[in-house]
C-alpha cells in the first residue's frame, strides 16, 4: 500500500477508536458511581419490583413465554412461576434456557421447562408445541416475546438482513400463535395470546426498519384475531413497551451507551422502565382478572412516545424567566 493510503488508512481507524472512545466515557461519566441514570423527576415514580397479584393467581395454569431464557420474557417467567404456573420457555439456545428455567423454578418451587425452538422455522414450531402438549398439555396463557433487532440505516440492510428480522419477528409469532390456536381450538380450550411490541410499532421509526415494519404486522395479526377466534374462547393483546435496559436491546440499539441520556430526558416520568414492572402487566394482561380484555393495545413506556410526538413539547426546557419574556412579547401582538 503506498504511504499516503497507509496513513488515511491510519487515521480512519484512529478516528473510529476516538469516537467510540468519547461516546464511552460520556457514558461512564453519565452513569456516575451506581450504574444508574434518571431525571430528578424519576423520584416520583419509583418502581415497584414485586409480584401485583394475589399469591396462586396462576395456580393449575400453563405458560408459554417465547424468549423466555432472557431479559424481558425472563421476568415474565419468573413473575407467573412465582404466581403458581407451570412454564415453558422456548427459544434458540437450550443452555440458556435451562439455565434460567433452573434458576426459576428453584426460587419459586414451580416447574419451569425449556424446549428449543427456532420460530422461524414452522415445522421446529410443530415440534415444539408436541413437546409441549406431552409435557404439560396445551398452554392457557401464550406470550410471544420472541424478536430480534437491531439498528441499522436502510440503506445497508441486505435482503438477508430485512428476512432475519420480519422471520422471527412477524412470522415467528404467527406460527406459534397459529400453531397453538389450531390446536387449542381443536381440543375446545380457551386462552390468553399477549404480544410483546414496542411504541414504534405505531409510528414507524428510522434505523429499524424491519423490526417497525414486523412489530405492526403483529399488531394488525392480534387484533384481527382478537375480532375473529373470540368465539373459541381466545383472547389476543398486546404491549408495547418503551425501553428498558436489557443486554439483548440495548447492546444492539444502544452499542455505546450514548443514546440513553436522550431517551431518559424525553421520557416524562424521567427513567427506564424495568423488567419487573412489564411482568406485573404481563401477569395481570394474561390473568382471569383480565378476561374481558381483548383486542387492546397498551402503550407502558413512561409517556415517552406522547413526548416524543407533540410539537411544543420541548418547551419544557424554557426557564421561569424566559417565559416572562416569551409572554410579555406575545402579548405584545396586535392583529395577525
Ligand atoms: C428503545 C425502545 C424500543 C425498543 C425496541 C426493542 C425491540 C427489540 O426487538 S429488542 C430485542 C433485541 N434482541 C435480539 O435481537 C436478540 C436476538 N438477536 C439475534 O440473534 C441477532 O442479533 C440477529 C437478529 C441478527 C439474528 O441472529 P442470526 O444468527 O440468525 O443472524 P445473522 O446470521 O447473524 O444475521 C442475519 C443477517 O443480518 C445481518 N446483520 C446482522 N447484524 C447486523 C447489523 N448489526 N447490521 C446490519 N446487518 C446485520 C447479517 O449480516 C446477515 O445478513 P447477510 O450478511 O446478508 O447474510
Ligand atoms: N428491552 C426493551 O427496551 C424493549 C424490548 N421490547 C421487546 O421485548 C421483547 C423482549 O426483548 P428483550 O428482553 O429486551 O431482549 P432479549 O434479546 O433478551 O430477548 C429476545 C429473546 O428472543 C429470543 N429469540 C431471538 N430469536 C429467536 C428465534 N429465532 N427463535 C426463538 N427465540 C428467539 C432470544 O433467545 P435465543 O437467543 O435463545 O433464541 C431472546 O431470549 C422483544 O419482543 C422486544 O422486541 C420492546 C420494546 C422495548
Amino acid at each position: 500500500m503506498p504511504d499516503t493510503r497507509k496513513r488515511s488508512s491510519i487515521w480512519l481507524q484512529f478516528k473510529d477508536f476516538f469516537f467510540v472512545l468519547v461516546l464511552s466515557l460520556s457514558q461512564f461519566r453519565l452513569h456516575g458511581s451506581t450504574g444508574l441514570r434518571s431525571g430528578s423527576q424519576a423520584n416520583f415514580f419509583p418502581p415497584l419490583e414485586d409480584a401485583m397479584l394475589p399469591s396462586g393467581s396462576f395456580n393449575n395454569r400453563m405458560a408459554l413465554i417465547t424468549g423466555g431464557g432472557t431479559g424481558l420474557g425472563r421476568a415474565m417467567t419468573a413473575t407467573l412461576s412465582q404466581l403458581g404456573a407451570q412454564c415453558i420457555i422456548a427459544s434458540r439456545k437450550l443452555d440458556v434456557l435451562q439455565r434460567t428455567a433452573e434458576e426459576i423454578s428453584s426460587q419459586t418451587g414451580n416447574k419451569v421447562h425449556a424446549v428449543q425452538c427456532d420460530v422461524r422455522d414452522p415445522q421446529a414450531v410443530s415440534q415444539c408445541v408436541d413437546q409441549i402438549e406431552a409435557l404439560t398439555g396445551l398452554p392457557d396463557v401464550i406470550i410471544n416475546n420472541a424478536a430480534g433487532n437491531f439498528v441499522c440505516p436502510s440503506e445497508r440492510l441486505s435482503p438477508n438482513a430485512w428476512k432475519t428480522i420480519t422471520d422471527i419477528v412477524l412470522n415467528g409469532t404467527a406460527f406459534v400463535t397459529l400453531e397453538l390456536g389450531k390446536r387449542l381450538i381443536q381440543n375446545q380450550k380457551g386462552a390468553s395470546f399477549l404480544a410483546i411490541t414496542t411504541i414504534y410499532a405505531e409510528s414507524g421509526s428510522g434505523f429499524v426498519v424491519p423490526s417497525a415494519s414486523a412489530k405492526a404486522g403483529v399488531e394488525a395479526l392480534y387484533k384481527s384475531l382478537a375480532a375473529e377466534w373470540g368465539r373459541y374462547g381466545h383472547r389476543f393483546n398486546i404491549i408495547q413497551p418503551g425501553p428498558i435496559r436489557t443486554k439483548g436491546a440495548f447492546s444492539r440499539l444502544d452499542p455505546t451507551g450514548a443514546f440513553e441520556k436522550a431517551m431518559i430526558d424525553r421520557i416524562p416520568t424521567g427513567r427506564l422502565g424495568t423488567p419487573a414492572e412489564i411482568a406485573n402487566l404481563a401477569a395481570y394482561v394474561s390473568s382471569n382478572y383480565a378476561s374481558w380484555m381483548s383486542g387492546a393495545v397498551i402503550r407502558f413506556d413512561g409517556g415517552e412516545y406522547v413526548s416524543l410526538a407533540g410539537e411544543f413539547n420541548e418547551l419544557r426546557s424554557v426557564t421561569p424567566d424566559q417565559w416572562k419574556l416569551l409572554e410579555a412579547m406575545i402579548r405584545k401582538t396586535k392583529g395577525s
